[in-house]
Formats: C-alpha cells, structure tokens, sequence
C-alpha cells in the first residue's frame, strides 16, 4: 500500500536538500532569527556541530562500518550531530546564495577529473602526488604542492580558488 506524503516524509524517504533549505529557513523566520543566521555566525555554529560530532568518535579507537557494537541510543546521537552539521551546512549555503545540490555535483565532476579511475584505484594517494602529466590535462600534475593546493592547476577546470594572500 502507498503511503502518504506526511508518512514518508517522517521516514525520511527522498529528502531534499531544498527541502532541508525551506524548513531551517521557515525554522529561523517563526523565531525571528534571521538575525543570527549571518554568514559567520552559521559558519561558527557549523563547525561547533562538527566538534560535537568529533567527540562522539573521539578516543574509541578506529570503529568498525555500521558501527555494529554500539548502541541505539548512541547512533541515535550520532544521528543528531550529523543532522546539526548538515542543517547549518545547508543553512550557510542557502544565506550565502549558493546552490549546494549544484554545486556539490559539479565538485565531483571535478573530483572525478582530479582522479582518473585509472590512476587512482586502491591509492589514496592526493591527486598533486598521483598524475604523471599524461592522462589529466587539467590537473597540474605531480607539482610538489606540500598544502595540496595545486599550484598548477587552479586556472583550466577552477578546482582551486584558494584566496593567495599572505
Ligand atoms: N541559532 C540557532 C540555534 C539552533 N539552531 C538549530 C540548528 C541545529 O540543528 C540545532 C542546534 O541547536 P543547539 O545550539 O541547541 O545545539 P545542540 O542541539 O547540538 O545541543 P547541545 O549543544 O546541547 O548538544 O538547532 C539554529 O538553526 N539556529
């Protein structure tokens, strides 16, 4: 049977990132904090989350995927501080004016140019220490960049727009 749109909302079943978007801003706009939702302060309020989600990982030790060993309530709280990132995350992009959807699929278009399959599987290796030069024109190669920034390679495919001043 089919269930209905309030059900599979509260299960969670195909949201959106629009849909995250309209709901935090309606959450700030009811309580009147626009006000507090500057750049800034959303930008600090997302990484206090993701020192709050840090802490649930923190001193365990490496944990096996899916987390087999732990317990309800201790997902449940995961879940939470993921949630919080996310929420600030889209709340950020949204104030800032950026499409986060497009732009989170355009930066893996990039990813994908940065690491060809074939010279990247089963390395983790940074993309600046993978290219030999041959098989990703835009990519800048193997330059050395200690920071990963790519020296070379911010112009042809706009990966790297890092701000240059000191
Ligand atoms: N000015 C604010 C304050 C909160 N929130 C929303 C976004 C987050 O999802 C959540 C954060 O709430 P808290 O600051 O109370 O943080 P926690 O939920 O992590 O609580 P605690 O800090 O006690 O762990 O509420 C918001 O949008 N704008």
């Amino acid at each position: 049977m089919m269930t209905g749109v309030s059900e599979r909302e509260e299960e969670g079943f195909g949201v959106t990132l629009e849909e995250l978007q309209m709901k935090m801003a309606e959450f700030a706009r009811e309580r009147d904090w626009d006000q507090f939702h500057s750049p800034r302060n959303l930008l600090l309020a997302l990484v206090g989350e993701v020192g709050e989600l840090s802490e649930i990982f923190q001193w365990r030790g490496e944990v096996p995927r899916g987390l087999p060993d732990w317990k309800d309530e201790e997902k449940q709280h995961l879940g939470e501080e993921l949630s919080d990132v996310l929420l600030y995350l889209v709340r950020l992009s949204d104030i800032c004016g950026i499409d986060l959807g497009k732009a989170a699929l355009r930066k893996l278009d990039l990813n994908a140019i940065k690491y060809p399959v074939k010279l990247s599987k089963g390395s983790s290796k940074k993309y600046s220490q993978i290219n030999n030069g041959d098989d990703c024109d835009t990519c800048g190669g193997s330059n050395g960049d200690s920071d990963g920034g790519g020296g070379g390679n911010g112009g042809a495919v706009g990966i790297n727009n890092k701000d240059k001043r000191q």
